[in-house]
């Protein structure tokens, strides 16, 4: 698989937030969004996961065969700031869900829900309203919901927020996991992930007028 993206700028309300934004990600590559507050990270992390139209530019999911134009909700997943978990289900029925939501695509499998619920350090505690877990927990069966289904690529907004240190490396380790199997990542973040060979982007956000964006 293969992440394009081309000369992106992208408006939030009357704003352009940046412009001219391109790189390329190929399996096993992992590319870390950094930058102050409002610099931009939240809103590339969103243009890439088509949740929000680029004002210019496009985004390219290639397979290996050379084939575009998969939706990026077929190749990939997006782990925003919220969890994306009901509180009132139990741990195991927000990832059956997703699971069954979700499914696999591209190689291989997702994991039993009790499976990756021992990949995140969290087994027997399932069966709990999702409600009832600390903030890092409910945090960590998130990066749970990365492995129940297998999508190639992985967008991850600010993966270690509430995350204690063992959390950090636990979350480091999942995605040097998913690197090694061909995966890619794009992960904004203010704290260091601890991985090894990936690029960085420092966003700086768009302080200019219009001029030239268009051409
Ligand atoms: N829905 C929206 N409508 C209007 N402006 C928005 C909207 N969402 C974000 N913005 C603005 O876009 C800019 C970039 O926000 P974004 O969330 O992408 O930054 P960020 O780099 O992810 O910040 P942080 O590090 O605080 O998460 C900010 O100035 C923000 O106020």
């Amino acid at each position: 698989m293969h992440l394009t993206a081309e000369n992106l700028a992208a408006r939030r309300g009357e704003d352009l937030i940046f412009v001219n934004i391109s790189f390329h990600l190929a399996a096993g590559e992992a590319l870390v969004l950094t930058g102050r507050n409002g610099s931009g990270k939240s809103t590339l992390l969103r243009v890439a996961a088509g949740l929000l139209r680029p004002e210019k530019g496009t985004v390219i999911f290639r397979d290996e065969e050379g084939r575009e134009g998969r939706h990026p909700g077929e190749v990939s997943h997006y782990l925003g700031h919220r969890n994306a978990m009901k509180n009132e289900l139990t741990v195991a029925e927000n990832l059956d869900f997703w699971r069954t939501f979700l499914g696999s695509t591209g190689g291989d499998a997702g994991l039993a829900v009790e499976d990756a619920a021992e990949a995140v350090g969290l087994s027997g505690i399932t069966h709990l309203p999702f409600a009832y877990l600390s903030a890092g927990q409910q945090r960590r069966f998130a990066f749970a919901k990365l492995l129940v289904a297998y999508r190639p690529i992985w967008i991850l907004d600010e993966p270690t927020a509430a995350l204690d240190a063992s959390a950090d490396r636990l979350l480091a380790d999942l995605i040097s996991a998913h690197l090694a199997k061909g995966g890619i990542v794009l992960a904004a973040t203010h704290q260091p992930l601890g991985l090894q060979n990936t690029q960085e982007l420092k966003m700086t956000g768009f302080a200019g007028v219009d001029h030239g964006v268009w051409g």
